[in-house]
């Protein structure tokens, strides 16, 4: 299996991601700052799925909790996939927590947050970034304990504009922009300081997994991975 990270990528990847103090449970370590975000609608697409990511240099993914197939899916990465750190997305009860973690998510997402989510989260040992759409969602999120949020739908939501003008008064938080987001826009995404990761499904188009198009996987998660190794470059070399 061929791996594209580089030094400077990954130096980058676990800056951004290191998590200060204040936050909950630090995310497990991976090299690439990109979480293509799936919703499999059959378990077994998951070790090809994984493999096509990982030749493509990417070593996360979120698992969408919006199909039957989602909890064996991420079994099945945790025991046979162990270089691609699987979590799980679309946690929407407390429930779902004990659920993704039996399963061997190792962190898990939500689209948003209510109060027992939160709670709950705050009480299990599983690292939980939590969606927020608004400054007083994220203050809450704040206030419960987490300080990496998932801005959630990001790009109609205000997208780049919005992450920089949260930036001032939240200057503590760093977010995953998740939501509307293509290759296009991702560079923009990653530069910014508050931006620690960068979600969506662009890299794993829904035809490709219905076709088990697994090299047009790879060719897409190539595409994003230099996008985010320029991204990890020092400004005067990217402009
Ligand atoms: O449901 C949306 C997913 O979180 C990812 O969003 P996206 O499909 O716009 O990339
Ligand atoms: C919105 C998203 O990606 C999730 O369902 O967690």
């Amino acid at each position: 299996m061929s791996s594209t990270h580089t030094p400077s990528a990954a130096a980058a990847a676990s800056e951004a991601l290191a998590a200060p103090e204040s936050w909950h449970y630090p995310l497990p370590h991976f090299h690439t700052r990109l979480l293509p975000v799936v919703a499999l609608s059959r378990a077994e697409y998951a070790i090809p799925l994984a493999h096509a990511l990982l030749e493509g240099g990417i070593d996360a993914i979120e698992i969408t909790l919006r199909t039957p197939a989602a909890l064996a899916s991420i079994e099945m990465l945790a025991r046979q996939v162990p270089e691609m750190v699987v979590g799980a997305g679309t946690v929407l009860r407390p429930a779902d927590l004990a659920s993704v973690r039996n399963a061997g998510a190792r962190f898990a997402l939500s689209p948003g947050c209510t109060p027992s989510l939160l709670a709950a989260a705050m009480a299990t040992p599983l690292p939980f970034i939590p969606g927020v759409a608004s400054a007083s969602e994220a203050m809450l999120a704040q206030e419960a304990g987490f300080g990496l949020l998932k801005c959630f739908p990001a790009v109609p939501l205000g997208g780049v504009g919005l992450l920089k003008a949260w930036a001032g008064p939240l200057p503590e938080l760093r977010f995953c922009p998740t939501g509307g987001i293509g290759l296009e826009q991702l560079g923009a995404f990653l530069v910014l300081p508050n931006v620690a990761l960068v979600g969506g499904s662009w890299i794993t188009p829904a035809a490709a997994l219905d076709l088990g198009d697994w090299a047009h996987v790879t060719k897409l998660a190539r595409q994003a991975s230099a996008v985010a190794r320029a991204a990890a470059l020092p400004a005067f070399i990217v402009s």
